[in-house]
């Protein structure tokens, strides 16, 4: 059954009335207009790009319901406040929403003629059989405009953040061929790209494939480094104190403030890998007058709810997210001035996506690791432990699993060890844009390369010292998240 045939549309006059924009980033109208065409879609373009509004508008245009497939409560959220503000019919089904709600979803798909314009669901949610019963009602009425997967990169083995139930989407163009669907992500490499066309069932020959570039030029990349003697709990304060300085100057004060922001406090996130460092780092920050609250799986839905909103409205005690992976991909607050990663992080693809939650209004931020080589050994040690806990069973899997995380870490390894190359040329040639992107003294190495080879000398500890650590067992196991 044909999916109904679009009229054209005023597409600038929908971004100003109802998404409040005045005009369209690059490449964005491209791809509405692709999806609005009926054509297949993979768009891969850089963290803040603007993603989402490649989906949502078109959804609001003419008949029928979008479905947006998206891996996590967090994003969805996000995006669903957004809609609601700007009053669109938007729902999500997920854990959280009362049955009665459920329900009365359900029951608006059934009638074949829903009147939700976007509904967001989990990839687990489209293997239900009752939930695919309900899609096909839709799709007979003709109503089914349009499937959007959101943080595609999930799909792939070879993607970060690797979730099963997406391979299961291939469903949609197995039943649906002629439904347009939109593969989105940020961090996809070719190889993942391939994987996920493939994975979704999309014809190769067809799919409009968008390969915007990966670059943040406003992002300031800054490897520190450290080994297990040092304490860079008064590096980081000091650089903190630092900034809260800066901020504190009169003119500069004048203009925070004018932008809703406080002087006082700069908003930003940490980025541990293990919950009692999460914990342990905001309360000693907290007892140095840094406003920070931790933010892991562990917690409840009612802190991490207060800890998000208070950390979103800029409120006073709650500056600094320190959090574990659980906060990560689609938090869309605008003025985070800067992301730490505390250590060396599982993944390329996570260390970007994770950096990517700085700036996203355009303006200078910082995004700083802090590199050991002892913690190098210990995620590779826990990232062979986390193989081998899948079983015998796997084994063919796990190996191969097991290979494409080993090569996205140790990519970011040589990263941190690079002393002679702009950190942003890296970050793009790792995700197959062999272009320079521009770089004005927004990394280490361009702001002072001799300064960068003294620090990584004085700081890191020696391999030889290291293979003796690995050789006697010394890297304790913790649990991520
Ligand atoms: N044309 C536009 N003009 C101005 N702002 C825009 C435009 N398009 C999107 N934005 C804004 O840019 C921000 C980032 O958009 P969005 O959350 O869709 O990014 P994304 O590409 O999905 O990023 P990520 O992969 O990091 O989640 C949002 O605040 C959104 O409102």
């Amino acid at each position: 059954m044909p999916a109904r045939k679009q009229e054209p549309y005023d597409l600038d006059f929908v971004l100003r009335r109802v998404f409040k924009k005045s005009s369209f980033r690059p490449v964005q109208r491209e791809v509405i207009r692709a999806t609005l065409e009926g054509q297949d879609v993979f768009l891969s373009a850089a963290t803040s790009f603007g993603k989402s509004l490649c989906f949502q508008l078109p959804a609001v245009l003419g008949h029928g319901i979008t479905i947006v497939i998206s891996p996590l409560l967090a994003l969805m959220n996000n995006q669903i406040a957004a809609l609601r503000t700007a009053g669109v019919a938007v729902e999500t089904i997920n854990s959280t929403i009362p049955l009665s709600h459920k329900n009365a979803i359900l029951d608006d798909l059934r009638c074949g003629h829903p009147h939700i314009r976007l509904l967001y669901v989990t990839p687990e949610f489209c293997t239900l059989d009752h939930f695919r019963r309900c899609l096909r009602i839709v799709h007979e009425q003709q109503e089914l405009s349009r499937i959007a997967v959101d943080e595609a990169h999930c799909i792939s083995e070879w993607g970060h953040d690797f979730r099963r139930a997406f391979q299961s989407l291939s469903f949609f163009k197995r039943e649906f061929p002629e439904v347009p669907l939109i593969a989105l992500t940020a961090t996809a490499t070719s190889r993942v790209r391939n994987d996920v066309i493939e994975t979704l069932g999309l014809d190769r020959r067809t799919v409009r494939v968008f390969n915007g570039t990966v670059a943040r030029p406003n992002l300031h990349f800054e490897v520190r480094f450290k080994n297990d003697d040092s304490d860079i709990y008064d590096d980081f304060v000091t650089w903190l104190r630092a900034a809260h300085a800066r901020r504190k100057q009169p003119s500069r004060a004048a203009e925070l403030q004018n932008r809703g922001e406080r002087p006082d406090g700069v908003s930003g996130i940490i980025y541990t890998l293990f919950r009692r460092d999460c914990e342990a780092l905001a309360a000693r920050l907290c007892n140095d007058r840094v406003g920070a609250r931790p933010y892991h799986a562990g917690l409840s839905s009612d802190l991490k709810d207060d800890y998000l909103k208070g950390w979103v409205d800029n409120k006073e005690g709650y500056d600094v997210i320190v959090a574990t992976t659980a906060f990560g991909m689609g938090i869309d607050k605008e003025n985070v001035r800067f992301v730490v990663h505390w250590q060396i992080p599982k993944s390329f693809e996570g260390y970007y996506q994770e950096a990517g939650r700085a700036g996203r209004d355009g303006k200078a931020s910082v995004c700083m690791i802090y590199y050991g080589r002892e913690d190098r050994d210990r995620a590779a040690s826990l990232m062979a432990r986390d193989v081998s806990g899948r079983g015998a069973a796997a084994n063919a899997d796990a190996m191969q699993t097991m290979q494409s995380r080993a090569q996205s870490l140790q990519a970011l390894v040589e990263y941190c060890e690079n002393t002679n190359t702009c950190r942003h040329k890296i970050i793009a040639n790792y995700f197959g844009d062999e272009s320079t992107p521009q770089c004005e003294w927004a990394c280490d190495w361009h702001k002072d390369k001799n300064d960068l080879k003294r620090r990584k000398e004085d700081g890191l500890a020696s391999e030889e010292w290291c293979s003796t650590q690995r050789q006697s067992g010394a890297y304790a196991m913790d649990e991520y998240d």
